[in-house]
């Protein structure tokens, strides 16, 4: 795999005590976290729903300078990129599922400002996702259905993952959904190098022990 790539770890704060967002915001990143995947859900697009950029602004008045993924599990992503700029977000990542322009989408997202993430749920064909590689920073597969934590892991989205790695050596792929230490070699060996963890981090008894045997495992793959 190439050299250049970087395994990142995000943990989602979705099953965490969000009475403590804050708290566990910051214990996350006192713990190693790359990054903070933060979970957005409308109660349309997927049957659930966490909170908004009034929320994200929250935190980001307390968090200054880790980086901010939303994880846009949403019917019009278009409609909350300014406001999830303003909040201080750093990448939106959005589902094209719903959207008719996943063109004009991207194009708005960086024009504010964000970086570009286009996830696929995992009954979409990766060819879908494909067509928006090159104006985009990164590809999420999920591998729950999306719209709840703690979800069991589905191993059958792996071939879209090792399809975009053999294909596109330096594109940052995503994993989401049910990945802890019992998956990530699994990840790791498709070729993920951005990992979401939520329950599995969340519930650790030791968040850094880990966050870094997810990194470390995904490093090893990287770097073979
Ligand atoms: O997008 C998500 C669900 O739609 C979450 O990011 C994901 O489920 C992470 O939680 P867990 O690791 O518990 O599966
Ligand atoms: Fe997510």
């Amino acid at each position: 795999m190439s050299r250049n790539l970087k395994a990142l770890i995000g943990p989602s704060i979705l099953n965490a005590d969000l009475s403590q967002l804050f708290e566990e915001s910051q214990k996350l990143l006192n713990n190693g976290a790359d990054y903070l995947h933060l979970d957005v859900m409308d109660g349309h697009f997927v049957p659930n729903l966490t909170f908004g950029h009034p929320i994200v602004k929250c935190l980001r008045s307390k968090i200054k300078d880790a980086f901010f993924e939303t994880h846009m599990m949403v019917s019009k992503p278009e409609q909350w990129i300014a406001p999830m700029a303003d909040a201080g977000v750093n990448q939106y990542t959005f589902h094209i599922e719903p959207v008719t322009n996943v063109e004009d989408v991207c194009r708005k997202i960086r024009e504010s400002g964000m970086k570009v993430g286009v996830a696929i749920k995992p009954g979409t064909p990766v060819s879908e996702v494909e067509k928006y590689i090159s104006i985009s920073d990164m590809v999420l597969i999920m591998t729950v259905e999306p719209g709840f934590g703690g979800q069991k892991f589905m191993e059958n989205q792996m071939a879209k993952v090792q399809y975009l790695r053999e294909n596109y050596p330096l594109l940052n792929i995503e994993v989401d959904g049910g990945v802890g230490p019992s998956t990530i070699s699994c990840c790791a060996n498709a070729g993920a190098n951005m990992i979401v963890s939520g329950t599995a981090v969340i519930g650790a008894a030791d968040q850094a022990s880990t966050i870094k045997l997810l990194r470390d495992t995904v490093q090893t793959a990287i770097d073979k």
